[in-house]
């Protein structure tokens, strides 16, 4: 991680826990908004920002699906970072057709975090909406990346989709809210957890979750309404690396995916479309979660799970 601007070699890929050995994931640093009237000027502007991603982050890729479901490719670049953590952090290397930072001519994510703040503590982490114009991060935090994609580029986006809808506001906060603590994020709090206690307490809420996502989604194509919104996107990043990682590497492993039918039938509904499937890569999911050492000390890779809907 960085501290004052210094990159630190002893950096640890297991996260914080607390006294009962639960995960605890750093806050986001960078929080600016994109708008005509930004007090920092990042206003909104084709080819001025660059959005970096990992395929193998779940919360890179919510902005990389969102990116494509507003049709912005065209207005804001993406670059991706390798899937596994080096002892530096995220790396641009090129293995397995990921990108060199042709726009910064960073080696390692963290340049970029030192580069934006030459004083700043914290991990490097992805996704990362960098301004080329002023030098800068704009903003490091996925949940604010997706609403300024939603919305500050309205002007820009090629497509007609507003995945937070006024009416639906507080039936996706809510929804919201449940999936991150219990689904998202506990995933990783049963995967990082350092006592039984606090493994047997995430396990348990990851798999109420999905009971109750296969039982909202019975009646319903969607989770938070009518039609699709944020809500399916973060649903979605953690549900398409379940099988392929979450019930191996992080213990997940009560039920397989299968168990929910309804569940299920969504997966495969999203992953129809194309916006979701293009931001699925399999092989960057696989070797980047199996690469964590302090879960997988030998970093072998497994060999399945052979998916029917990947
Ligand atoms: N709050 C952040 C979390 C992002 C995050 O944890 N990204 C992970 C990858 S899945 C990361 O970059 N980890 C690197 C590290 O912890 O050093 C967000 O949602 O944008």
């Amino acid at each position: 991680m960085l501290i004052n601007g210094q990159w630190v070699e002893k950096w640890q890929p297991v996260q914080a826990s607390d006294d009962e050995g639960r995960f605890i994931r750093q806050t986001s640093g960078f929080r600016h908004r994109i708008g005509v009237e930004s007090p920092e000027g990042f206003t909104p502007e084709a080819g001025r920002y660059v959005l970096y991603v990992a395929y193998i982050c779940p919360w890179a890729c919510r902005t990389l699906i969102a990116l494509r479901l507003k049709g912005l490719e065209h207005a804001i670049d993406v670059r991706v970072v390798d899937p596994r953590l080096t002892d530096q952090g995220w790396a641009f290397s090129g293995e397995l057709g990921t990108d060199r930072d042709d726009i910064n001519g960073a080696s390692h994510m963290h340049e970029l975090y030192s580069r934006a703040d030459p004083t700043y503590t914290g991990r490097a982490t992805v996704p990362v909406l960098w301004d080329r114009s002023r030098n800068t991060i704009v903003n490091n935090e996925s949940a604010d990346i997706l609403q300024i994609l939603n919305r500050d580029f309205d002007a820009l986006a090629r497509n007609d989709v507003d995945l937070r809808p006024a009416a639906l506001i507080d039936a996706i906060d809510a929804t919201n809210a449940r999936l991150y603590a219990d689904f998202n994020n506990g995933v990783y709090q049963a995967g990082f957890a350092t006592t039984q206690a606090a493994y047997d307490e995430a396990v348990r809420q990851v798999f109420d979750c999905l009971a109750w996502m296969d039982a909202r989604l019975k009646g319903s194509q969607w989770l938070a309404g009518e039609r699709l919104t944020e809500t399916d996107i973060r649903a979605f990043v953690t549900l398409v690396r379940f099988d392929l990682a979450y019930y191996g590497l992080f213990k997940c492993n009560l039920r397989p995916l299968s168990a929910y039918p309804n569940v299920m039938a969504y997966l495969r509904r999203l992953l129809a479309l194309p916006a979701f499937t293009s931001s699925v890569q399999a092989d960057h999911i696989k070797a980047g979660y199996y690469s964590i050492k302090a879960l997988n000390p030998t970093g072998i890779v497994p060999a399945g799970p052979l998916l029917d809907y990947l």
